[in-house]
């Protein structure tokens, strides 16, 4: 018995140990979900020209705002003083060649409707502006209308676009006059200025084909020096500024989106000589394996850099991963440069000109780790802390910078000098965000028809394997997109890990599954042919995961539930209308549910009408081909300004469902779009799609 009034070393002992105890089960529970979404999401990482500052954009519970930090203390500065959530978005960053320049971008992008995002009901245009900020003063201001700003190498010109077209404006310019650069055809994109600034190669799009054209600013002339029927793209000038590397890909006819594709007529490099005006190709991929330029690896506009050698880096997927690999032009000679198991994501270039950073999973396949290529020796070099999730690297003096997660820590600003790091802004992590969290455990699973698929567990807080806890599988969108072993890359993914984690601490396993037609796990695995509108095949994915739950002796078997926004929605309507004796209740956001529907979106040229079999296949593909057999209860959540997923999709499915006497509730935000631009948003989804499991659970 503890003598409250003197007690021993021992009974202090065990009375704070219990104290403790009890603070962290309070804690725990009742820690709520905007609490585990409480940290400030950064993204745009840029440094500047010098390698002497870098800047970034915090995203703080929808309140997003430009951060700089300049070498040698990189202490955090506030660029901006934009306030409170109110759905606007704000990036990218773009120095000036001096760096005493940043420009961003700030506003919403424009629906089929021509109506520019406004989820708050703001009673202002919310349309994309362009700002710059003097880095002396601090001091901001509107620059011009319009996105994707380059600077031209002398740094006294800013090229732009507004829709497809071309503007530009002196960079000392505080007028607000807005005078087109050229008038052209087609949809203009990728701006590259020449490193002598005498021209502008872009990229010109034009439905099944596009050019690669250039401006001569001494000319005035506009000119497309080797148009062709193919795609034409991703312009790259060589550092003396001679000669112009662009991708040439051929048109693929009829590829329905979300439907496997392993090879086509093979891509090539050219190079454009801009004395003769002459091109010619350098290198061209084998057919079959790799012969296939996906547009969504590596996930950034750029395709080609070149070394100081005269040599082309490029990406291609030759032995089943998107890798990097290096061309001479003159002598042919081919270099595989990141070999391994692994996919290269990112690349990006340095202002030292003799490197590329690479974000990439090689070796650690369930995470992001950084790396550096030696453009001169083509030796690579791994930066990172394996246990950690790093991506965006940026060159700094004597260091670098980048972004960072672990399993327990959302994605966060490092920066490294002289070997040490430090994270950024370090006073703006919130003290509101949990202490514990449940540590991932890689899984592995295999569906009915042998394929492999993986996952990560979340066990619940004070875990007891002799209990039964109830369960919940999240399901990721895209369909190209991983969730790895800790916070994502990206801000959707690193919230719905944050919400998994929350259904951890209030006590059930959480399953986050990667199925087939995912990235990080290479084209085999990305492109198993009968997936997405092909014939759903993920779908045994998901019933795998069900059925590894179900078999663990701590999950109630009958409290699994199945939750995921856009093609996680998608499959989430799957299961529950392909298995519902499997499942509890779902939640289902933005998902599709009848491909017909929904492909159009992201394929213009798609009428079901017109290709039958096409169609009949992606309704057979669709959850509304199983509908009948829905019977759990469902959660539908969509915001009604989506430009990738119709909401009629929601709309839809509510009818056919309550006609057919299935329980539906429903979150609806007006004016919102897919991937939230409000926080409170997320919040509040994720709020209820818990709420929503458990109140279902519970009343088992
Ligand atoms: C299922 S079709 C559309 C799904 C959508 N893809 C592109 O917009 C999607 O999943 N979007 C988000 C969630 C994503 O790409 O991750």
């Amino acid at each position: 018995m503890v003598d409250y009034l003197h007690p021993n070393p021992l009974q202090m002992k065990k009375l704070s140990l219990t104290i403790y105890l009890l603070l962290f089960t309070f804690f725990a529970y009742t820690q709520s979900i905007s609490d585990f979404l409480s940290v400030p999401f950064p993204t745009s990482m840029t440094a500047s020209p010098d390698g002497k500052a870098i800047a970034w954009v915090f995203n703080d519970q929808g309140e997003r705002n430009v951060f700089y930090a300049k070498a040698p203390d990189y202490a955090a500065k506030k660029l901006t003083d934009y306030k409170g959530d109110i759905g606007v978005d704000l990036g990218p960053l773009v120095f000036s060649p001096d760096s005493k320049t940043l420009l961003f971008v700030r506003g919403n992008s424009r629906n089929p409707s021509g109506q520019p995002a406004n989820p708050a009901q703001l009673q202002e245009n919310t349309d994309k502006k362009i700002f710059k900020v003097d880095l002396e003063s601090g001091k901001s201001k509107w620059f011009a209308p319009g996105t994707s700003p380059v600077f031209s190498p002398n740094g006294e010109n800013i090229a732009y676009l507004i829709g497809g077209s071309v503007y530009l404006k002196a960079a000392s310019d505080t007028t607000d006059s807005v005078k087109q650069l050229f008038t052209a055809r087609g949809s203009t994109s990728m701006l590259s200025f020449s490193p002598e600034g005498n021209y502008l190669a872009f990229m010109s799009g034009r439905t099944d084909h596009s050019f690669v054209g250039l401006w001569n600013f001494e000319k005035k002339e506009l000119t497309y020096p080797e148009a062709s029927l193919d795609f034409d793209a991703y312009p790259a000038w060589s550092p003396d500024g001679k000669k112009l590397a662009y991708l040439r890909i051929p048109n693929i006819l009829n590829l329905l989106p979300f439907t496997s594709i392993t090879e086509a007529n093979p891509w090539s490099i050219r190079v454009l000589d801009i004395v003769t005006m002459k091109a010619e190709e350098v290198w061209k991929a084998d057919p079959g394996r790799g012969s296939v330029m996906v547009d969504d690896l590596p996930a950034i506009s750029e395709r080609l850099w070149w070394t100081p050698g005269g040599s082309l880096v490029f990406p291609w997927e030759k032995n089943n991963w998107m890798q990097l690999y290096s061309i001479n032009p003159i002598t042919k000679e081919l270099k595989h440069l990141t070999p391994g198991e692994g996919q290269v994501e990112w690349v990006q270039a340095s202002f030292t000109k003799n490197e590329l950073l690479i974000t990439h999973n090689i070796g650690n396949i369930d995470r992001r780790q950084v790396s550096r290529l030696d453009l001169s020796t083509f030796d690579l070099e791994l930066l990172s802390d394996p246990q950690t999730i790093n991506w965006t690297p940026v060159r700094v003096e004597n260091g670098l910078a980048w972004l960072e997660s672990s399993w327990n820590q959302p994605g966060w600003p490092m920066v490294q000098t002289y070997g040490q790091s430090k994270m950024l802004a370090q006073e703006l992590f919130p003290k509101s965000f949990p202490k514990t969290l449940s540590k991932p455990t890689p899984i592995t699973l295999r569906a009915k028809d042998g394929f492999e698929s993986y996952g990560q567990l979340l066990l619940p807080a004070n875990y007891d394997p002799k209990k039964k806890y109830p369960a919940v599988i999240f399901l990721h969108g895209g369909s190209r997109r991983q969730m790895l072993l800790g916070f994502n890359y990206g801000m959707y993914y690193s919230h719905t890990y944050a919400a998994q984690q929350y259904f951890a601490s209030q006590g059930y396993i959480a399953f986050i599954l990667n199925y087939r037609s995912g990235i990080g796990y290479g084209m085999d695995f990305r492109e198993e042919k009968n997936y997405g509108a092909g014939g759903a095949s993920e779908v045994q994915d998901v019933m795998a995961a069900a059925d590894y739950l179900a078999a663990r002796s701590d999950v109630d078997h009958s409290k699994i539930s199945p939750w995921g926004g856009s093609y996680g929605g998608f499959l989430t309507a799957h299961a529950l209308s392909q298995a519902p004796e499997k499942f509890n209740v779902g939640v289902d956001i933005h998902g599709v549910h009848n491909w017909n529907n929904d492909i159009p979106v992201f394929a213009s040229w798609y009428k079901p009408e017109k290709f039958p079999e096409m169609a009949a296949l992606a309704f057979k593909s669709s959850p509304m081909n199983f509908v009948k057999n829905w019977k759990d209860p469902v959660l539908l959540i969509h915001g009604d300004d989506d430009r990738n997923v119709l909401f009629s999709e929601s709309v839809e499915l509510a009818e056919v469902l309550r006609k057919q006497g299935v329980h539906v509730e429903q979150l609806i935000f007006p004016d919102e779009v897919h991937s939230f631009l409000l926080h409170r948003n997320w919040v509040n989804a994720f709020a209820a799609t818990f709420n929503f499991i458990n109140k279902h659970s519970l009343a088992k």
